[in-house]
């Protein structure tokens, strides 16, 4: 694990970031800020919000903020500890980096927000206490109780230096809800940023999903090109591949598996469920490729229940120690959840127990839950060695490994904890357990290296191109240099109207700036990323799901596997750095038979290496592809076409098997989680 936002899948620790790493963060978003700025526009949005501090100063002095954070005595420390509870405790913390240096920068998207859309009291109060705040140097120690007051008071207590600037994701977050609650989830977003000492202990216990029939097999309508899937060309390669079925019922599935699969809407498999499923039942090994949206959770999840409860699978009764008969990893917390909650459909009504576990939560509700039992266990890499290592899990029973995203799942951000786990002296050798892997994408060397986890006489479907986009999202990229890009954004975003549209940037700390951008603009958005606390990003995914927040700002922590209704619009601001990445970002619309657009800036400076296999996917997928980016690609390419573009753009070394090595540019180190 080398990666700074991967490492938040596998530590407490990584929530709360060192006073270190920012000390690289606040330069580097200085010159994010100044790199997105027009070059002859002075009155930015950023600027306005400085002149909105009233000081010049801060101006002069940002550098020296760097070097002044984590320094600082515990400011503020007593006025913070008379709130309740775990979120009081934590601000504490953060403040205590705060207070001592000359210059304490403050980038507040949150009082930008609650200009936006927030209520009359909420600005008048929020500006209230930026304005008196700064310079003023007053205590964070009078008063208690309401948050809005807090803040008030929080933002008096700066000022003990120059300049005071924050950079607080949390507030972006209450920019898009709005409300005093909210607000004081901004002082969250604060300390994370900026904590002194140890890492506080991560104690969120994420809410219990809604466990009526109803809400368990809720979904969203398939599309009208639904029934198109069957025009794709599959290739099965391999010794013996069983027959495909044609429908549900051509298996010997138990009946209420049968009634499952029904209420879940299911009523045809699509090509990826067809061949998967008789796969998975003759006991196969399985490496499966097909377009986004098209049904992989499923293709391994029904044949896994079908054979769990053909196994005469028994209800696992509170234990100190676990022993699932399937684990099921997934690189991101929000997809291991979704893969929960789609588990939790098929096995309705039997004895079969799913549980997530994942990064971000609290480690003893993690345990807490597995101790109850645990049939399919669902986690990120992270949490799942740790709870492993725990003693929680014993692993001889496992009989179904499954990658989803496998391709991430191999590369050098999760490869080695992948080797750990089937590692671990009681998991079962790969010719005792079945390993099924699921992606849209498989570059070649992770094919390779995915040799290593499979029997050798493992089956490989490919529905479809390997790494194709999906036909049903309509790709339109446009020349926009990075200098343009917001005003571009804004202008899409206009004409779009409220339709749910996900913006893809490369950097964190743009997604903050680019999410309260957009409210500044009144367009109602929030941001989802690795340095947010999950409670955040779960906060931010629920409120862009129902559509009280239209606009999703994310990194590519948003880009695999999560399946939203009606997301209609996917914008890649900053097109990411391979071609993968791409196809699973623009992947998140256009689902399940529906119908999507995506857009991508391209800039000519920072994406030429990606014109060429974004060549091949347009083509690939029936787009139109522009004459400039044929002209573009040529450039790029020293005036060659290049032939393979399935293969990572970045110039990378060769590849040897078993070498984890592939996959991460530096663009995605940052992004990633
Ligand atoms: N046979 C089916 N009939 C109707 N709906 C289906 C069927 N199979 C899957 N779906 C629905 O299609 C949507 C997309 O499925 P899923 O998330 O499994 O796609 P995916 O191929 O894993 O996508 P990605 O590559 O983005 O991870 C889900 O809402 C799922 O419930």
């Amino acid at each position: 694990m080398i990666e700074e936002d991967w490492n938040a899948e596998i530590g407490d620790e990584a929530l709360f970031p060192s006073l270190e790493k920012h000390h690289d963060v606040l330069p580097f978003f200085f010159l994010q800020l100044s790199l997105l700025e027009k070059p002859n526009n002075p009155s930015s949005v950023f600027s306005q919000s400085v002149d909105s501090f009233g000081s010049d100063e801060f101006v002069d002095t940002q550098h020296q903020s760097v070097s002044s954070f984590g320094r600082g005595r515990n400011f503020a420390a007593k006025g913070f500890q008379e709130e309740n509870g775990e979120d009081a405790i934590t601000q504490n913390r953060g403040f205590k980096g705060f207070g001592q240096g000359v210059c304490n920068f403050v980038v507040s998207t949150g009082f930008q927000e609650r200009n936006a859309v927030g209520g009359a009291g909420t600005q008048s109060r929020g500006f209230k206490g930026f304005r008196g705040g700064f310079g003023q140097g007053e205590s964070f120690q009078e008063g208690s109780g309401e948050d809005t007051i807090t803040q008030n008071r929080g933002f008096k207590g700066f000022g003990q230096g120059v300049c005071n600037f924050v950079v607080s994701t949390g507030f972006q977050e209450r920019n898009a809800v709005g409300g005093a609650g909210t607000q004081s989830r901004g002082f969250q977003g604060f300390r994370g940023g900026f904590g002194q000492g140890e890492s506080p202990k991560v104690t969120y216990v994420p809410p219990p999903p809604p466990d009526d029939e109803q809400a368990i097999f809720a979904r969203y309508q398939t599309g009208i090109n639904f029934g198109k899937y069957d025009e794709n060309t599959v290739e099965v390669s391999g010794l013996d591949p069983p027959a495909a079925l044609m429908s549900f019922a051509d298996t010997n599935m138990c009946h209420t598996l049968t009634v499952n699969i029904a209420k879940a809407g299911y009523s045809k498999p699509t090509p990826v469920q067809k061949y998967s499923i008789p796969i998975i039942l003759a006991g196969r090994d399985l490496m499966a490729c097909a377009q986004t949206g098209s049904g992989k959770t499923a293709a391994f999840l029904v044949p896994v229940v079908a054979q769990m409860m053909r196994d005469g699978v028994t209800a696992s009764s509170f234990k100190e120690q676990q022993e699932p008969e399937c684990i099921i990893t997934a690189p991101t917390r929000e997809l291991i959840n979704q893969i929960f909650l789609e588990a939790r459909k098929f096995v309705y009504g039997t004895c079969i127990r799913p549980v997530v576990i994942y990064g971000g939560t609290q480690t003893d509700y993690s345990i807490r839950q597995v101790k109850q039992g645990c049939n399919i266990l669902c986690a990120t890499p992270g949490r799942l060695l740790d709870i492993v290592e725990r003693g929680k899990i014993g692993l001889h029973n496992v009989k179904y490994l499954v990658l989803d995203e496998a391709d991430r799942m191999l590369d050098m951000g999760f490869g080695a904890d992948m080797k750990k786990l089937v590692s671990f002296p009681d998991m079962p050798q790969k010719d005792k357990r079945q390993t099924l892997m699921f992606s849209a994408t498989f570059p070649e060397e992770v094919q390779r290296l995915a040799g290593e986890f499979l029997k050798t006489d493992f089956l490989f479907v490919v529905v479809g191109h390997v790494g194709g986009a999906c036909s049903d999202v309509q790709q339109n990229i446009l020349q926009v240099s990075q200098y343009f890009k917001r005003d571009k954004l804004i202008e899409i975003l206009h004409s779009i109207g409220n339709e749910r549209t996900l913006v893809f940037v490369d950097t964190k700390k743009k997604a903050d700036f680019i999410a309260c951008f957009l409210c500044q603009e009144n367009i109602p958005a929030t941001s989802i990323h690795g340095d947010r606390e999950q409670r955040e990003r779960e906060i931010a995914l629920r409120d862009f799901r129902s559509g009280k927040c239209p606009v999703l700002v994310a990194t590519s922590v948003a880009a695999r596997g999560l399946d939203i209704e009606s997301v209609q619009h996917v914008i890649n601001f900053d097109l990411p750095s391979t071609i993968e990445e791409y196809v699973h970002r623009i992947g998140r619309t256009g689902r399940c038979g529906n119908t999507g657009k995506a857009v991508g800036f391209f800039d000519n400076n920072a994406d030429g290496r990606l014109a060429q296999p974004l060549i091949k996917v347009l083509s690939d997928a029936h787009q139109e592809v522009p004459v400039w980016l044929t002209e573009v690609a040529f450039e790029a390419e020293g005036g060659r076409l290049p032939v393979n573009t399935q293969k990572n753009f970045r110039g990378r070394g060769k590849v040897n098997a078993g070498e984890v090595k592939i996959g991460c540019s530096a663009r995605e180190i940052e992004s990633w989680d």
